[in-house]
């Protein structure tokens, strides 16, 4: 019997017995989804069953389907891959779905939906047909020169188009890596002088002991990693090893880990305790430097935020504020908190100031729908503006050298969406001239 027969309507629910095609025993009652192509997901007819979950039922009905011709069981991403070859999805919808599928923050997620409703496919798609359109009028004064089935000025317009092109690319480009980070996870490195409580504060952040906390300076050695979500955002929080000079050769295996970690961070916290600095009246006098090590100031920078620990160890906040306006206009760091790792003391403020200082940083940025999310998309968009750079560059008796730059610029959007297809060219060629008569 067909399916017809038992009245499933098209994209409707319907809820039937579901038997056993020989035995035609009961197997389960469910609900009955007829996706017929081209609108379902992979563009082929679908059938969903929506049934228990129980492994009886589930082997039942796997069974009783294995009774079917041509039945098998799909492989791992199947019906994506259907998808993308029946042209339902492209290569970035793709990607958005798989990263849909691994978000862990809301931000994560806002940026896979994005991409997977084809956020970026339409952009690039866009600016490839511009480029598409563009060889082909190159490619049509290149066969026919401007004789009368070519407008006057054709290849100024082309000219004017790609340079309005170009600025539009280097202006998405310019995004500060916005999207790759929030897709990956915000980088955020905590250094300082041994004993500062570096793991301390990553542990209470980490809310587990992620990582060793003693008495004894240079505990910590090879880089801790954590994964925070703070308001949303994805944070891959690092510890690292207290800087100092050692003779321990570990210890300054360590230090050089420490260092080279907060060069790939995003956001730099240098973490110093109040019971090593200089409190007191005399030494704060302002022609003594707040004593911070050499080793320590060097990687504060005016994107360095400091954090100074051990509060419970100092009375009252006096001499704490003068202390943090000391440090700022002395390291040129951009902003101190003090805290406690043992108490939770100022922990509450200096959080919700991280998440103002995330969401100024990357919040205007997410606003655009088709930020880039890979290096993959990187590189192309860049080898396509290099190839545009080169087109304007070259001079129109060269316009043949011209239409291939071109050409270039097309392949490589066409590398990021996955549809490489140079046919196209003819087809708006031939769309638009009236070349065959
Ligand atoms: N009183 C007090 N002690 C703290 C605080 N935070 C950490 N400590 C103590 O300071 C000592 C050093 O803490 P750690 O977290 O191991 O310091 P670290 O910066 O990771 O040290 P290294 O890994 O050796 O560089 C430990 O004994 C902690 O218990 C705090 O806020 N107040
Ligand atoms: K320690
Ligand atoms: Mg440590």
């Amino acid at each position: 019997m067909t399916k017809d027969a038992y009245n499933i309507k098209p994209r409707r629910a319907s809820f039937r017995r579901i038997l056993h095609p020989q035995t035609g025993h009961v197997l389960d009652r469910g609900i009955v989804l007829f996706f017929p192509g081209p609108n379902s997901f992979t563009g082929e007819d679908i059938v969903e069953l929506h049934i228990h979950g129980g492994n009886a039922v589930i082997n039942g009905i796997l069974e009783a389907l294995n009774e079917l011709p041509y039945f098998r069981i799909a492989e791992q991403g199947e019906f994506a891959r259907r998808a993308f070859d029946n042209d339902k999805l492209d290569l970035t919808e793709l990607e958005g779905l798989a990263d849909l599928l691994n978000a862990e923050t809301e931000l994560q997620r806002r940026l896979a939906l994005q991409q997977a409703e084809g956020g970026l496919r339409h952009v690039f798609d866009h600016w490839r047909e511009k480029i598409i359109h563009s060889m082909a009028i190159t490619e049509a004064v290149i066969d026919f020169g401007e004789d009368e089935n070519i407008e006057d000025g054709a290849l100024d317009e082309v000219i004017k188009n790609i340079k309005e092109l170009r600025d539009t690319i280097t202006q998405h480009l310019d995004d500060k890596h916005v999207g790759e980070i929030v897709r990956s996870g915000v980088q955020v490195a905590i250094v300082g002088p041994p004993n500062a409580g570096k793991s301390s504060l990553l542990n209470r952040l980490a809310k587990r002991e992620a990582a060793i906390v003693s008495d004894i300076p240079g505990t910590t050695r090879d880089v801790v990693e954590v994964t925070l979500n703070l308001g949303g955002f994805p944070v891959i929080l690092s510890d690292t090893a207290g800087l100092r000079e050692s003779d321990d050769r570990i210890e300054m295996e360590g230090v050089k880990r420490a260092k080279a970690r907060v060069e790939l961070s995003d956001i730099k916290i240098c973490l110093l305790s109040l019971s090593n600095l200089n409190l007191d009246s005399e030494s704060s006098e302002q022609q003594h430097n707040v004593n911070i090590d050499p080793i320590v100031r060097q990687v504060i920078d005016a994107d360095t935020y400091v954090l100074l620990n051990k509060q419970d160890m100092v009375p009252g906040t006096s001499s704490f504020l003068a202390l943090a306006d000391r440090i700022e206009r002395e390291t040129g760091a951009r902003k101190v908190w003090s805290i406690s790792c043992k108490t939770g003391q100022g922990m509450d403020v200096f959080l919700r100031d991280m998440v103002q200082i995330l969401k100024a940083r990357f919040d205007q940025s997410l606003a655009n729908p088709a930020l880039i999310t890979q290096a993959r998309h990187r590189q192309h968009l860049e080898q396509c503006l290099e190839s545009l750079e080169a087109f304007l560059d070259i001079p129109v008796q060269d316009i043949v050298l011209g239409a291939e730059e071109l050409r270039q610029a097309a392949n490589s959007l066409g590398r990021i969406t996955g549809r490489i297809d140079v046919e196209n060219v003819l087809d708006a060629l031939f769309g638009q001239f009236c070349i065959g008569k």
